[in-house]
């Protein structure tokens, strides 16, 4: 039986059967490395935690594998809440995998960019109760993952020398983050703060962004993914039904609009990126996080 690594140490098959839970694979093979997906036997809490070194980010195949581990999970009707984490020290996740946007393959593009709203109509959309446990930096679309949650638990930033950072930064890269992601922000801290963070593309230190809203709660590194978990169980023993019907109250008109827009957001998208200024852009982009090692 193929179990992602994690849920061997959580869930052996005598304690999910007595949780009338069925242990499988939540990854087929080609994902399994991306994505890793644990339940806890004896809370019904499920963890998704991405594993893709070095940052995490969203490659067209890592938004794949998020999309199928979300819908494996909620194929499970036992299952009623869910962590989204990340296996990396200090980053949780990088945003969109900026060489898929550099001299990209039109077909691959379209279907990047598909892949990641799927991310949103899953996550977002979600039937589960989510909680982000943010142990990094989460730029752009890491931040999107993270709004994309119920509820959202970061590293605190108290006594470290290079704090984690959240927020939207596209408007530094010269790119502009798509009107559902700023709509997510504008739904999270409110118009002004969004406006300032979008305008001027700034990532938030833990303890602003708990100030204006984008992060629920700062714990310890050690502590975040135990906490989010703990939350998930809290969340996960409110009724499910009127719990989602609530949640759709916030969230159902933004869904319903890219669904029906969402070619129209997928052609703009590629227009705006394979645009020549664009391109330009991008390239330096990548040579600046190249050097930065260097
Ligand atoms: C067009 C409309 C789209 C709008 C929607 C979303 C837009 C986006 O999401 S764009 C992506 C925005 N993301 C960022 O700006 C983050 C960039 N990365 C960083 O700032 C740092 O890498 C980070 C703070 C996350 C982690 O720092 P470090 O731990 O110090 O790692 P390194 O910077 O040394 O990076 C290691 C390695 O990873 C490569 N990398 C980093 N980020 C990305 C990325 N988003 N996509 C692809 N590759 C990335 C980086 O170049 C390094 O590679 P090597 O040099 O080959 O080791």
């Amino acid at each position: 039986m193929l179990v992602a690594t994690l849920s061997k140490r959580l869930l052996r098959v005598g304690q999910a059967k007595r949780c009338g839970l069925s242990l499988r694979s939540f990854s087929d093979a080609k994902d399994k490395d991306l994505v890793l997906t644990s339940i806890d036997g004896d809370t019904g809490v499920a963890t998704i935690t991405m594993n893709q070194a070095p940052v995490n980010s969203l490659s067209l195949e890592m938004c794949q594998a998020i999309t199928t581990a979300i819908k494996e999970v909620e194929s499970q009707p036992e299952i009623q809440s869910l962590v989204l984490a990340s296996s990396l020290p200090g980053v949780f996740c990088a945003g969109l995998d900026i060489t898929e946007l550099h001299k990209p393959d039109e077909k691959r593009l379209t279907d990047f960019w598909h892949s990641f709203q799927q991310i949103y109509f899953d996550l977002y959309g979600s039937r589960l109760a989510t909680i982000a446990a943010i142990a990094g930096h989460a730029p752009a679309a890491g931040c999107m993952l993270a709004l994309s949650c119920d509820y959202r638990i970061m590293v605190s930033g108290a006594g470290s020398k290079k704090p984690s950072t959240i927020g939207l930064n596209e408007t530094k890269l010269g790119i502009v983050a798509p009107s559902w992601l700023g709509y997510q922000y504008i739904d999270t801290i409110g118009q002004r703060q969004a406006e300032l963070g979008l305008s001027l593309g700034l990532l938030h230190q833990p303890e602003q962004a708990l100030a204006i809203g984008l992060v629920d709660e700062l714990v310890p590194r050690e502590e975040v993914l135990s906490r989010a978990q703990a939350e998930a169980v809290k969340w996960g023993k409110i009724p499910a039904k009127a719990r989602l019907a609530s949640k759709m109250l916030a969230r159902k008109a933004r869904l319903d609009h890219l669904a029906a827009t969402r070619k129209e957001d997928n052609d703009f998208f590629r227009s705006f990126v394979t645009n020549e200024t664009a391109q330009k852009i991008i390239d330096g982009y990548l040579q600046s996080l190249s050097k930065k090692k260097s």
